[in-house]
């Protein structure tokens, strides 16, 4: 028994290396302990089968868990983007966009932010008036708050805009982001006094808002314009240079921020390190390629090309986000869209014409293509005994409000005001919108007229257009819009003589009457429809008559134009050698 005992229990301890010797001593039971072996033998491989099956069905399960909580993740992410809060934006820049009623992001933003607060280039294509200019603002204030910069610390974000309106317009929406804020931003533009820019500059500006011409100006002849701590350059409505031809002025901006950087011996490498930022209203192929003009990477063969493809590289390092490809605008079918041609010494006259046949008992909003023209006109209309409000984005805001709510409550009112300062006022029962400035381009136009149908959809709209501009017709017309020619009128109000000798004795008439031809002509030559606005063909002599002048007066635009002239013409030879 004590044997039997002993065996079971060896039994229990023995390894299967053991059982072999056990078999050489005991032949009988081989047989089976073959059969026993094999059973075993199956036995494991049922049971590796079993654990390879559990593995896969491990694995596919963790695969299953991951692709859940990515999804999830990806909910969440959308799900809870939903106030500026969720960007973990500072206080301050959340009360300030608050103040201005900007509450909830928009699509564009949603996508945008998060990318651009990383640090990454991007370029955003999307609708006119689709929250572009805030995205990149914010960025550009939470930047300056993070490095906290100061006035002696000079520029850390400049802002690059084609034309001055649009550039004002940045001003306004920066200084009301910076509101909160120690940081300052400030304008430079073409027509503006530069000696004054210059004593600003050598204060400190962080953040640089300008045109072009004037950003160049000051970064080759302002040697106190601080850029050694540059983090971020945004240039806004891309395609609007690309339209006017005048990239090379934004490469040459590039050029000399390279230059000044290679010059301050720290900072040779944070030229690349810079965050570059390009907008755009419209898709274009060469506002895509535009980053890396700008950022002045040296072309690259064929065969490079395709290696860094193969390594996962691509020659863009920065994001292309794409909203919405086609403008889609609302108009109503109640609007009467007409246009006048008028020869350009008859507009003024034209204009009062109209006005004293239209103003009894109705509002109407007259657009003008410079803060200078509107303030001209709106005083030039007071002395002909029409009295008319002024609006504009850069005036006072008591005296803003008070005008807009004086345009708002009356029965009949005249409004003179710029196309950029009214597309985001809610105006009611307006009878007509005179555009005595034609919008910058077909957009523009779609754009307001849209903004205005929709709260007076009965309204009247009337475009004042040059013998010269008939291709801008052509384009409007192209895009199958119902608009008329309104007759001229026969008998006009012959009231030039007058006008001219008013403004020759009153100083105050005179001076302004001047910066206005002069604010029109800088703003027709910065015409991107060149097609449309050919600053060649323009008579300045007919012009100066609806500005009220018997001869063009002396202004220094001519400077200006020459000297871009100049630019196009080395910049054309230049390519041609290449
Ligand atoms: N999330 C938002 N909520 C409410 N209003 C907004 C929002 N984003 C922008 N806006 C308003 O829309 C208007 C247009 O915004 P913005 O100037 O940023 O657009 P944009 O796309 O840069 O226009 P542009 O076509 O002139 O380049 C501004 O008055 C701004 O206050």
């Amino acid at each position: 028994m004590s044997q039997k005992k002993s065996r079971k229990r060896n039994s229990f301890r023995v390894d299967p290396q053991s059982s072999s010797s056990d078999q050489s001593e005991d032949p009988s039971s081989s047989s089976e302990r073959a059969q026993n072996q094999k059973k075993n033998k199956n036995k494991n491989k049922n049971q590796n089968t079993n654990n390879n099956k559990n593995k896969n069905k491990n694995k596919n399960q963790n695969q299953n868990k991951k692709k859940t909580k990515k999804k999830s993740q990806k909910q969440n992410n959308k799900k809870t983007i939903s106030t500026f809060q969720d960007f973990s934006l500072d206080k301050t820049i959340i009360r300030s966009l608050k103040k201005n009623t900007i509450e909830t992001p928009n699509e564009l933003q949603k996508v945008c932010l998060p990318k651009l607060l990383t640090g990454e280039s991007i370029t955003m294509t999307s609708n006119m008036k689709s929250g572009k200019a805030i995205c990149f603002l914010i960025r550009a204030v939470e930047l300056l708050r993070k490095y906290k910069f100061r006035q002696r610390n000079g520029v850390g974000a400049i802002v690059v805009c084609q034309n001055h309106e649009i550039a004002e317009e940045v001003n306004q929406l920066s200084k009301a982001l910076l509101k909160n804020q120690s940081q300052n931003c400030g304008v430079v533009v073409e027509g503006a006094n530069k000696q004054a820019e210059k004593k600003k500059l050598r204060i400190g500006v962080n953040l640089l808002i300008g045109t072009p011409q004037r950003l160049l100006y000051h970064l080759k002849q302002t040697p106190e314009l601080i850029t050694t701590n540059l983090k971020y350059i945004v240039v806004d409505q891309a395609e609007k240079f690309l339209k006017a031809g005048s990239d090379f002025e934004l490469e040459e901006i590039f050029k000399s921020i390279k230059n000044r950087f290679e010059l301050s011996q720290n900072n040779s490498d944070q030229f690349n390190k810079l965050q570059i930022v390009i907008t755009s209203n419209k898709k274009d192929d060469n506002v895509h390629q535009l980053h890396n003009i700008l950022r002045r990477r040296p072309k690259k063969n064929q065969k490079e090309k395709e290696k860094e493809k193969g390594k996962g590289k691509g020659d863009d390092i920065y994001h292309y986000i794409q909203m919405k490809e086609k403008l889609e605008y609302q108009i109503s079918e109640n609007l009467t869209q007409g246009y006048v041609i008028c020869e350009p010494e008859k507009r003024l006259l034209l204009l009062i014409t109209l006005l004293r046949r239209l103003s009894t008992n109705s509002k109407i909003i007259i657009c003008f293509n410079s803060i200078k023209s509107a303030e001209f006109h709106s005083e030039i209309l007071s002395y002909s005994q029409i009295p008319s409000l002024l609006l504009y984005n850069k005036m006072e805001k008591l005296e803003k409000n008070r005008n807009i709510l004086k345009f708002k409550t009356a029965n009949q009112a005249i409004l003179c005001t710029t196309c950029n300062t009214i597309s985001n006022i809610k105006f009611e029962s307006v009878a007509m919108l005179v555009q005595y400035d034609p919008p910058i381009d077909e957009d523009e136009y779609l754009y307001t007229i849209s903004k205005f149908s929709q709260y007076n959809p009965k309204m009247r709209t009337l475009l004042f257009l040059q013998p010269i501009e008939s291709h801008y017709l052509k384009s409007l017309k192209k895009m199958k819009l119902a608009i008329k020619e309104f007759a001229f009128p026969k008998n006009l109000f012959d009231y030039q003589k007058k006008l001219e000798k008013m403004v020759n004795k009153t100083y105050i008439l005179y001076n302004l009457a001047r910066e206005a031809y002069r604010g029109f002509v800088l703003a027709y030559s910065s015409h991107s429809r060149k097609d449309c606005f050919n600053i060649q063909e323009l008579d300045l002599l007919k012009i100066s008559k609806s500005f009220c002048f018997e001869f063009p007066p002396k202004v220094d635009f001519e400077k200006t134009i020459k000297r871009r002239n100049r630019y196009k013409r080395r910049r054309f030879l230049n390519k041609k050698k290449n």
